[in-house]
C-alpha cells in the first residue's frame, strides 16, 4: 500500500493507491508527480520520520561520519551514537572510514532492519562501476543493502553524470540500495539527469542553516517541487563557524523563548535544527559527545518555532552569507 499526495496551493488529495512498492519504482514516481508534501509522519523522540518520493521513510535525524570523523575511526562514536538512540548513519566512500562504521554496526548488536544507513558515490574514474564500488563499500560496512546511496557530487566524475545515474538505477533494481539520491546537486545537475531518469533521486544532501538560505531557497524549492527531499549537513554552521552574524541575537531570542515555553533549557543547536525539520529536512549533524547526541534527538519534541520565528530566522540569515563546503553551490543556475 503506498499513499501518492498531490499538492493544490490550499488541498493535499491523498489517493491510495494498491501497488507493490519495489516493482515498479519509475511508475509510482510518475504518479507521485506532483510532489510529495513534507509533512512528517510521526513526532516520536528517536523515531521521526520523513516520507520520500518512493514509498519509504527515513529517519530525520542522522548521525554524520564525515567532516569531524572524516578519515578516523569512527566506531566509539557511532556506538555510542547509535546506543543513545540514533538509527540513521551517514557515511561515504569519501570519508574513509566505512570499515569502522561497519564494525561499529556489528558491536552496537542493533539488527540490520533497525538500522538506516546511508553511504556515497566517489568520483568515479574511467574504468569503474558505481556497482563495483558500492559493493565493497557493502564489505566494508558489513551489510548487505544500504537504505540510501547517493552520488556525493555532481562534478568531479571520469563518467558523464547521466551514466552514473543509470547505474545507480540498476543497483537499486538490485536490491543493493532500497533508495538512491544525490548530494551537492545544483539545478541544472537535475536538469541534466532527470530528462533520462526512470527513477527520481529520493533526496539531495546539501549544506543547509539560515546563512545559506538566501542562496540555497531557490534549489530547496525547485526539488521540493520535484519531490526530492532536502537533507541538510553542517547545519550549525551560524554557532560553529560563523558566529558574531545578524542570527545571533534572533537565535538567542528564540532559544529563551522555546525554553521557558517548554519548562526547560534548550540549546542553540536544538533550535537551528527544529527549523530544519519544521522545513521538513533531514538533519544530518554528528557530535563526540553523549549530551549533545541527547539534545540532538530531543528535538523532533521541542515545542515549534512560530511562524513569525521562522521568518525572523531567515530574515536575519539572509544578511549575511557563509557556505563551509561546496562552493559550487553558490553558482548562479
Ligand atoms: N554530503 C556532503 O558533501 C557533506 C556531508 N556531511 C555530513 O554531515 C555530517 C555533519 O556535518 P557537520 O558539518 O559536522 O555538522 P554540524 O554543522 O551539525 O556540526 C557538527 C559539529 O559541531 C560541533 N558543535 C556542536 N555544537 C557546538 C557548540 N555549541 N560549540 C562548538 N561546537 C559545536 C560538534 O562538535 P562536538 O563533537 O564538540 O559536539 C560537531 O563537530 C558529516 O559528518 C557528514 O556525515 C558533511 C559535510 C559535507
Ligand atoms: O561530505 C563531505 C565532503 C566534504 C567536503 N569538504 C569537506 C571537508 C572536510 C570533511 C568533509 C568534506
Amino acid at each position: 500500500m503506498m499513499s501518492i499526495i498531490w499538492h493544490t496551493p490550499s488541498i493535499a488529495i491523498r489517493i491510495r493507491a494498491s501497488l507493490g512498492r519495489t516493482s515498479c519504482p519509475g511508475l509510482i514516481q510518475l504518479l507521485q508527480c506532483p510532489p510529495l508534501r513534507f509533512q512528517s509522519t510521526n513526532r516520536d523522540m528517536s523515531t521521526l520520520t520523513f516520507p520520500l518520493n518512493d514509498g519509504t521513510n527515513v529517519p530525520a535525524l542522522a548521525f554524520g561520519t564525515g567532516t569531524a570523523l572524516y578519515n578516523k575511526d569512527a566506531q566509539n562514536a557511532v556506538v555510542t551514537a547509535i546506543k543513545t538512540g540514533f538509527v540513521h548513519l551517514d557515511g561515504a566512500q569519501m570519508y574513509g572510514n566505512e570499515d569502522s562504521l561497519g564494525d561499529a554496526i556489528v558491536a552496537s548488536g542493533k539488527p540490520r532492519e533497525s538500522l538506516y544507513i546511508t553511504t556515497k558515490l566517489n568520483k568515479l574514474s574511467k574504468g569503474q562501476t558505481v556497482k563495483s564500488t558500492l559493493v565493497e563499500s557493502l564489505r566494508k560496512l558489513k551489510v548487505d543493502y544500504v537504505n540510501l546511496f547517493l552520488i556525493h557530487m555532481p562534478n568531479h566524475h571520469e563518467v558523464p553524470l547521466t551514466d552514473i545515474w543509470k547505474q545507480m538505477e540498476e543497483v537499486q533494481k538490485e536490491g543493493l540500495a532500497k533508495s538512491i539520491g544525490v548530494s551537492n546537486f545544483r539545478i541544472k545537475d537535475f536538469e541534466e539527469i532527470l530528462p533520462g531518469a526512470t527513477v527520481k533521486p529520493v533526496v539531495n544532501q546539501i549544506e543547509f542553516h539560515p546563512y545559506v538560505f538566501g542562496a540555497a531557497e531557490s534549489l530547496y524549492e525547485y526539488t521540493e517541487k520535484q519531490g526530492i527531499r532536502t537533507e541538510s549537513y553542517g547545519g550549525l554552521t551560524p554557532i560553529v563557524r560563523a558566529r558574531g552574524g545578524p542570527l545571533d541575537p534572533v537565535l538567542a531570542k528564540i532559544t529563551e523563548r522555546i525554553s521557558k515555553t517548554g519548562g526547560k533549557s534548550v540549546s542553540e543547536g536544538q533550535v537551528l535544527s527544529k527549523w530544519l525539520l519544521q522545513k521538513g529536512v533531514v538533519v544530518v549533524t554528528t557530535s563526540s559527545k553523549e549530551e549533545r547526541i541527547k539534545e540532538y534527538l530531543a528535538v523532533p519534541s521541542l515545542p515549534d518555532l512560530t511562524a513569525e520565528e521562522i521568518a525572523e530566522l531567515e530574515a536575519a540569515g539572509k544578511k549575511h552569507h557563509k557556505r563551509a563546503f561546496c562552493q559550487w553551490l553558490d553558482e548562479k543556475n
